[in-house]
C-alpha cells in the first residue's frame, strides 16, 4: 500500500511542480515579449524621424536647421507667421535637436511620426497662436493612436482612441505635437525611471535626476530638443523637474485646463486631482501657452472647465503686487540652497516694487496624509497595484508597492503601532 501511494503521489507533485514553473516561465515570456515590443517600436517611430530629418536636408539643403532651434518662442512664432521660417523647416529642425537630446538624456517614449501628415494642412491653423510651434507632451497626455504608458505593463498596446482635450486644442492653435517624454512608474515619484524605457537623467549633470514626474518633459527642454511641453502636476511634478533641470514650469488651479484624456494608475481620486500645466525656457512661453489653451475651444470640448480666459490686463500690468510666501512648510524640508534661492527671489520682487507677506501653509500634514495618501489609496490600492501586477516594479517605487500589498491585518497593526509617533510617520495611513 505504501508503495502504492508513492507512485502516484511523486509524480502528480512532480507534474505540479513543472506546471508551476512552466506557468512562470510563460508569463515571464509575456512580460520580455511586451517589453521588447514597446522598445521595439520606439526604437523604429526614433528611426522613422531620423529618415524623415535626412530627406528634409537633402531636399532643402539651404536650410539650416541649427538656428532655428536657438530662436526664443517669442521669436520663433513672429519668424514663422512673418514667413520667414516654415512650419516644416521647424518642425524638422526640433526633430532633429530632440534625437539629440534623446541620445544623450534617455527622455523620449514615443515620436509622434503623425506630425508629420499635420504638415499637410497647417495653414489652415495660421491664424492659431502657435502656429507652426512643435511642442512636446508628457506621457501620460493622450494622442490618438499612441499609448499612454504611465510607465506600467498594463497600459502598453492600448493606444488612445482620440487625443486628449489639451492636445485637440493645441493643435487647433497650430501647434504640432511631435514627441511624448518619460515619466516614472505610475506617475508617482519624482526620479524618472520605469522599466520600460529606463531611466531620463539631467542635462545639467548626466549622474543626477531630471526631477520627475514630468522628468522627460524637464530633460527635453532643458536639453533643447522642444521650445514647449505640457506636464501634469499633483505634489510637484511639473515644478520639481523644472527646478531640477533650470527652467519654468506652471502648475495652474485644478481643472483650469482640461484633464480630459489623462492617463492615471488611480481612478476617480477627487482629494488630490492633478493639474495640466505648460514648462518652457521662460516665462513668456508659459504665459503664450496658457493663453493659447484658455480658449473657447476648451471651454467647448470639456464643459467642466469654468470659461475664464487668460487675463492679459493682469499679465501686463506693473502695478505693485502682494505676494504670499513661505520658507518651509513645516513638513517637507527644503534644502539650504533651495532657502536661499527663495531668500533672494523675495529680495528681488521687494526691489522691484512689490510686497512680501509671510505665510504659514495650514495643515499640511492632514493635506499630505489624508487627501494625497488616505484618498489616492481609498481601496486599499487595490487599483494602483494592479497596474503593477502584470510586470516588473522599478526600483525606486519597489518600496511603496511592498507597503500598498500587505495584508489588509498588518496594515492595521503597524497603524495602530505608529499611531502614537503619527506626526512623524505617515505609515499608519499608507
Ligand atoms: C493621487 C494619487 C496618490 C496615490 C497615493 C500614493 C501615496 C503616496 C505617494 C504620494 C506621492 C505623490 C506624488 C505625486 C507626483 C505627481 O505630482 N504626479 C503627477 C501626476 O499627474
Amino acid at each position: 500500500m505504501d508503495g502504492e501511494w508513492k507512485r502516484v503521489v511523486v509524480p502528480l507533485l512532480c507534474a505540479a511542480g513543472v506546471s508551476v514553473f512552466l506557468l512562470k516561465w510563460t508569463e515571464q515570456q509575456k512580460v520580455k515579449r511586451k517589453l521588447q515590443r514597446a522598445r521595439e517600436k520606439r526604437e523604429k517611430e526614433l528611426g522613422q524621424a531620423k529618415k524623415a530629418v535626412s530627406c528634409f536636408k537633402i531636399q532643402n539643403a539651404g536650410v539650416d536647421l541649427s538656428s532655428i532651434v536657438t530662436l526664443p518662442l517669442a521669436e520663433l512664432s513672429q519668424q514663422i507667421r512673418g514667413g520667414s521660417l516654415q512650419p516644416d523647416a521647424v518642425l524638422h529642425a526640433y526633430m532633429e535637436k530632440a534625437l539629440e537630446v534623446n541620445k544623450k538624456l534617455n527622455c523620449a517614449t514615443a515620436v509622434l511620426t503623425e506630425s508629420l501628415k499635420q504638415l499637410e494642412d497647417i495653414e489652415s491653423h495660421k491664424g492659431g497662436l502657435l502656429y507652426g510651434i512643435p511642442i512636446s507632451i508628457k506621457d501620460n497626455v493622450d494622442y490618438e493612436g499612441y499609448d499612454s504608458s504611465c510607465g506600467v505593463l498594463t497600459k502598453l498596446d492600448d493606444p488612445a482612441v482620440k487625443d486628449s482635450v489639451v492636445v485637440s486644442v493645441l493643435k487647433k492653435q497650430g501647434a504640432i505635437p511631435f514627441i511624448k517624454t518619460n515619466i516614472p512608474q505610475g506617475l508617482l515619484n519624482y526620479e524618472c525611471s520605469n522599466p520600460i524605457y529606463g531611466r531620463t537623467v539631467n542635462p545639467c549633470n548626466l549622474e543626477k535626476t531630471c526631477g520627475g514626474s514630468s522628468g522627460g518633459e524637464g530633460a527635453l527642454i532643458a536639453g533643447g530638443g522642444s521650445i514647449l511641453g505640457l506636464g501634469t502636476d499633483i505634489g510637484g511634478s511639473i515644478r520639481i523637474p523644472a527646478a531640477f533641470c533650470g527652467i519654468c514650469g506652471l502648475k495652474p488651479t485644478n481643472n483650469r485646463i482640461s484633464l480630459q484624456g489623462l492617463s492615471s494608475c488611480v481612478k476617480g481620486v477627487k482629494t488630490a486631482m492633478s493639474a495640466v500645466g505648460p514648462l518652457a525656457r521662460d516665462v513668456e512661453s508659459l504665459a503664450l501657452c496658457m493663453r493659447a489653451l484658455l480658449c473657447t475651444d476648451m471651454f467647448t470640448l470639456d464643459p467642466t472647465v469654468p470659461p475664464i480666459p487668460f487675463n492679459q490686463q493682469v499679465y501686463e500690468s506693473s502695478e505693485p503686487l502682494r505676494i504670499g510666501y513661505y520658507e518651509n512648510d513645516g513638513y517637507h524640508q527644503p534644502s539650504p540652497s533651495m532657502s536661499r534661492a527663495l531668500r533672494e527671489t523675495k529680495e528681488l520682487l521687494e526691489k522691484a516694487g512689490h510686497t512680501l507677506i509671510p505665510f504659514n501653509p495650514p495643515r499640511i500634514f492632514t493635506a499630505f496624509h489624508e487627501f494625497v495618501a488616505r484618498g489616492g489609496l481609498a481601496d486599499g490600492a487595490v487599483t494602483l497595484l494592479n497596474h503593477f501586477k502584470e510586470g516588473p516594479v522599478d526600483p525606486g517605487l519597489q518600496h511603496q508597492v511592498s507597503h500598498w500589498g500587505l495584508p489588509k491585518f498588518m496594515k492595521k497593526m503597524i497603524s495602530l503601532l505608529l499611531r502614537p509617533i503619527r506626526r512623524t510617520s505617515g505609515f499608519h495611513t499608507i
